[in-house]
Order: C-alpha cells, then structure tokens, then sequence
C-alpha cells in the first residue's frame, strides 16, 4: 500500500464493520460517545460497555447528571471499565466543565474544539478525537496504537500521533472522490473517517498476530 486511500481499500473489502452501526462506534447517543471515550482507556470495550450499562440501569444520562452524582455511586458504576477513582472525578470534573463554557451538551458538540479538550486533565490526543469525531461528527480520524501496529505491518512506523492522523487522513482526503463513488450515497469525510478508523480497530481484532 502506498498511502491510507489503499489501506481502506485493501480493508473496506474485508467487510470488517456491519452496518448495525453506521460509524461503528456503538450507539448513537453522543453523551454516551463521550463517557465511552473516557471509559474505553486503558481497557477492553467490553468493560465500558458494562459500565455504561450501569449507567444507564442508573439513568445517569445527562451532564447535569454526572456534575451532581454521588461519587460513590459513580465510582461502583463505572468500576468495569477500570480506573475507578481517576475516569470519575474527571468525568465529573469534564461534565461541570462542559456545563460551565458551553451551558448545553448541544452546543457543545457543535462548538468544542480539539484545543479545549486537550486542555481537559485526562483527555489526551486519541481521546479528544474520539469525541470530536464520534460525537461531535467533526473532520477528524483517531488513531492508535492498533493503527501503528497495522502500518508497521505495511512497512511503516511514525514519530508521533499527528504524524500518523496526518498520514491516514491526507490518503482519505486527496482520494475522496473515488472512495464516495464506493459508497451509494453521499458519504461525508467525518463518516468515512469514522468507519476507517472502525475497520482498523476489527481488522486488528480479527488478526492479532503479524
Ligand atoms: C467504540 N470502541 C472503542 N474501542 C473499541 C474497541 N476496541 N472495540 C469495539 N468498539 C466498538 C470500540
């Protein structure tokens, strides 16, 4: 492959994501996007998937919901998915945030940018372009170390995260009209980036070694 626009090709026929969800990343609720983003470091997505179920038994659902939570009660939900103590308090702190610079989850979807997350404590590069991408529907593709893994497969390694997320975008974006003609429809480039960063994610899955 010599640039991303192959590596999706070479992964878009492998039909690694079903279309139960159409930019993989599970449900559609943004505010679960945003709790999910937080949960899923550092363990396995079937962890934040129990804690977010016990969020939701708890119909903990809205910011003003995580700002004034029980932290005890926060804590034992989110237990699952790991780092108990440290993802509640910045969650907690991330909700009262949110509420103070942007009043609405609403508006801050559609306002945030990458530079007020990443001023967030524990929202680092991949997490902040999680909820930017999954979330706020925005122009970005995450990357990983699933995506370093698989590129160094192909010959490749990088210096640093926005040396990757450059690498995988720039091959989306010089290559976007012939991938849309893939698509019966008009897919947008926050999708494709959503699905490509979602087939990686499967694709590595499904073959762990080299
Ligand atoms: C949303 N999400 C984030 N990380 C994931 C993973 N490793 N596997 C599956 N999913 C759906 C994930």
């Amino acid at each position: 492959i010599s640039n991303s626009y192959d590596l999706f090709l070479f992964l878009k026929e492998q039909n690694l994501i079903d279309d139960k969800y159409e930019y993989w990343w599970p449900n559609n609720d943004a505010f679960e996007i945003l709790l999910g983003a937080i949960l899923t470091q550092n363990t396995k997505w079937t962890n934040v998937e129990m804690s977010l179920e016990n969020l939701r038994v708890l119909n903990i659902n809205s910011l003003e919901k995580i700002a004034n939570i029980d932290l005890e009660t926060f804590i034992i939900a989110i237990t699952p998915s790991g780092f108990k103590n440290q993802k509640s308090r910045r969650l907690i702190a991330l909700a009262k945030n949110i509420i103070k610079d942007f009043e609405t989850f609403e508006n801050f979807c559609l306002k945030v940018d990458r530079t007020w997350l990443l001023e967030q404590k524990g929202i680092g590069p991949e997490t902040a372009d999680a909820i930017l991408c999954y979330a706020c529907r925005q122009d970005y593709m995450v990357v990983d170390s699933y995506t370093n893994k698989l590129l160094k497969r192909f010959g490749y390694e990088f210096e640093d995260y926005e040396q990757l997320q450059a690498w995988c975008e720039f091959g989306i974006n010089e290559n976007y009209d012939k991938i849309a003609k893939l698509y019966n429809y008009d897919i947008s480039l926050n999708k494709l980036y959503a699905r490509f960063h979602g087939k990686i994610i499967e694709y590595m899955k499904c073959n762990p070694k080299g």
